[in-house]
């Protein structure tokens, strides 16, 4: 009985503080909170520095006060108000969620570490940490996206596990964080698929573990290889199985399903960030519901169509249709995603979704359009263009080839 051995706790920290990563500090620092035997109550949450003066909105806007517009250190006021003023306003932290702009020390020492930065940050807060986190240490990703190079794709789980040298899956659901910290609820996929290592069983010779997976190429289409040995869990530490890693996520208004498909839920959260841009666009030319629900449709096909194609061996076709990291994602991302809302006033407004995101979001970042980017040069590499339409068109209407009022002769299917 591995856990009777257990002695230690988990530490956990949360890698990133916008709207989705102070969200998710939250939610989880109610669970350490809920159960002490497993993880230690103190969750520390990574903040990337800046300053910040309270907005005069803010309940904790005192004009009285000499602070009143003076702009203080961001980590310093979490700290004192339990409250992210900038990406997360209105919503109060349990005081076990503690704010820390230094990333080395925030996640020294963690046995968990939740990424939840936008993707353009992942690389160079792998770069800090790498050599600064215990060797055993498990993360989950949470961040919506895909890494592309001239050697192939690679899911930000994969690059997250590879630049870590750690054990990475994923987290990913219809899930627009301000809707979840008001504890309205809501559902999300978690997939964790540890290598057998963690199960305290002894691991057989030359079995595959889940880190460092081969990039999919032109020249190794379907990687099956993996290659590197991740190090065992300690068994002082609980077992990171399925029922403890739910345990971390799950709250009465967040329903937790785990499975073991973390490139179907990757996936799932990356491309529907395409997809929301296109129903924005649809929806910013006044074309109403049909429209929308037209590029959805065909949206979902590529969805399904590029996991089976670049992924065959890892992603489930039924983690799209039967998992909130699939459809039901598509679903809210399309209705009240910031993607969408972007896409729409860009054509209502007659600017560009950059201008949008810049003037319009204090901040917020949208990972559609560098998704679509990526997602092209990929698709391009392996001259596929023309099997995923809805998406080269995305990609050509924020390169300004085409108008979105071509979508429909664009997306249309040849048979
Ligand atoms: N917000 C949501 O509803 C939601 C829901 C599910 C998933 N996600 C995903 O979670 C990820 C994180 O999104 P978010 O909503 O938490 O962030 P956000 O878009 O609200 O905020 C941007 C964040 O980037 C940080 N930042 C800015 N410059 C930085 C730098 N140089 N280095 C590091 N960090 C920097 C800011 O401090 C801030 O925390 C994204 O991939 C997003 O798609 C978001
Ligand atoms: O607001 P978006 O467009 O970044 O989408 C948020 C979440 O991914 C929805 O599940």
């Amino acid at each position: 009985m591995a856990t009777l051995g257990a002695l230690k706790k988990h530490k956990v920290t949360i890698v990133g503080s916008g709207n989705w990563g102070t969200t998710m500090a939250k939610l989880v620092a109610e669970n350490t909170k809920a159960h002490p035997s497993l993880f230690e109550e103190t969750v520390q949450m990574w903040v990337h520095e800046e300053q910040v003066t309270i907005p005069k909105e803010s309940r904790h806007f005192d004009p009285a006060s000499e602070l009143a517009n003076k702009p203080q250190k961001l980590s310093e006021l979490v700290n004192k108000l339990h409250e992210n003023v900038k990406y997360l306003p209105n919503i109060t932290l349990p005081p076990n969620v503690i704010a820390n702009a230094d990333i080395v020390d925030a996640c020294k020492n963690s046995t968990i570490l939740v990424f939840v930065l936008p993707h353009q940050f992942i690389a160079r807060a792998c770069d800090q940490l790498k050599g600064n986190i215990v060797p055993y240490a498990r993360a989950i990703s949470c961040t919506k996206g895909v890494d592309v190079s001239e050697k192939g794709i690679r899911l930000l789980s994969e690059s997250i596990g590879i630049r870590l040298s750690i054990y990475c899956g994923a987290l990913s659901g219809a899930n627009i964080a301000s809707e979840i910290a008001q504890e309205k609820y809501s559902e999300t996929t978690v997939a964790y698929d540890p290598p057998p290592l963690d199960s305290r069983a002894p691991t057989p010779k030359g079995s595959p573990t889940s880190s460092n997976v081969d990039l999919i190429s032109p020249s190794n289409p379907n990687p099956s290889a993996r290659s590197a040995r991740l190090q065992a869990l300690p068994s002082e530490y609980p077992p990171l199985s399925h029922e403890n890693v739910r345990k971390l996520f799950h709250r009465p208004y967040f329903h937790v399903r785990l499975v073991s498909d973390v490139a179907g839920v990757s996936l799932g959260g990356a491309l529907k960030n395409i997809i929301a841009l296109a129903a924005g666009f649809v929806d910013g030319l006044g074309w109403g519901d049909n429209a929308k629900a037209a590029v959805m449709r065909v949206g979902i096909l590529e969805m399904v169509a590029f996991g089976k194609a670049f992924f065959e061996d890892s992603v489930h076709a039924s983690t799209f249709t039967e998992e909130s990291c699939g459809v039901a994602d598509v679903v809210t991302s399309c209705m009240g995603g910031r993607n969408f809302k972007s896409a729409k006033m860009a054509i209502e407004k007659g600017i560009s979704i950059d201008e949008v995101e810049k003037t319009q979001l204090n901040g917020q970042k949208l990972q559609g359009t560098s998704t679509a980017y990526e997602v092209n040069s990929f698709l391009k590499s392996q001259g596929m263009e023309d099997k995923f339409p809805l998406f080269t068109a995305v990609y050509n209407i924020l390169e300004g080839n085409v108008k979105p009022e071509q979508i429909p002769d664009l997306i249309e299917s040849k048979n």
